[in-house]
């Protein structure tokens, strides 16, 4: 396109859930306007790069884990021209995931994931998980 002066990318991201059907959340450092904002543990697939061997190597450096990937839960466009971002659900594999990249890591039940910040594009999938782990107390009376 005229113009533009980067191509789109795809960047992998994963949804790990653990035993208790809670799903790692990490906050973001940087850039300055996504600092402090939650995100799905990944990042950039390298040119040539297998996407899952990408995904496992964000995971290793985001969180110091290995992973055991599932199935692909979904595809949203990114706010930049031509980037898009696939999550998959997953398991940690080996490890106990450290923030290294990141600020904080929060594992949070279907009942917390509105207790963060997502990253905006993030909305649909939280919405999604929501739905795919289970709406505690659905059609239960209040008290
Ligand atoms: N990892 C991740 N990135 C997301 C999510 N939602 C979302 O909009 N993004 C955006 C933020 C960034 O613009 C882009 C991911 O790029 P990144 O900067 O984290 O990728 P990276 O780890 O390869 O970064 P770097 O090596 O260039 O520092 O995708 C999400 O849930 N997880």
């Amino acid at each position: 396109m005229v113009g533009s002066v980067e191509e789109g990318r795809l960047v992998v991201a994963v949804a790990l859930i653990d035993g208790a059907r809670r799903v790692l959340a990490a906050r973001r450092v940087s850039p300055p306007s996504l600092a402090g904002m939650w995100e799905f543990p990944g990042g950039k697939v390298e040119p040539g790069e297998d996407e899952l061997a990408a995904l496992r190597r964000e995971c290793r450096e985001e969180l110091d884990v290995e992973i055991e990937v599932g199935r692909l839960f979904g595809e949203i466009a990114l706010p930049r021209p031509g980037w898009r971002m696939r999550l998959w659900l997953g398991r940690v594999a080996a490890g106990v995931p450290v923030a290294a990249e990141h600020d904080d890591l929060r594992w949070l039940g279907v009942r917390e994931l509105d207790d963060v910040p997502w990253l905006p594009a993030d909305a649909p999938l939280v919405d999604a998980l929501r739905a795919e782990l289970g709406e505690p107390g659905e059609g239960l009376p209040a008290s």
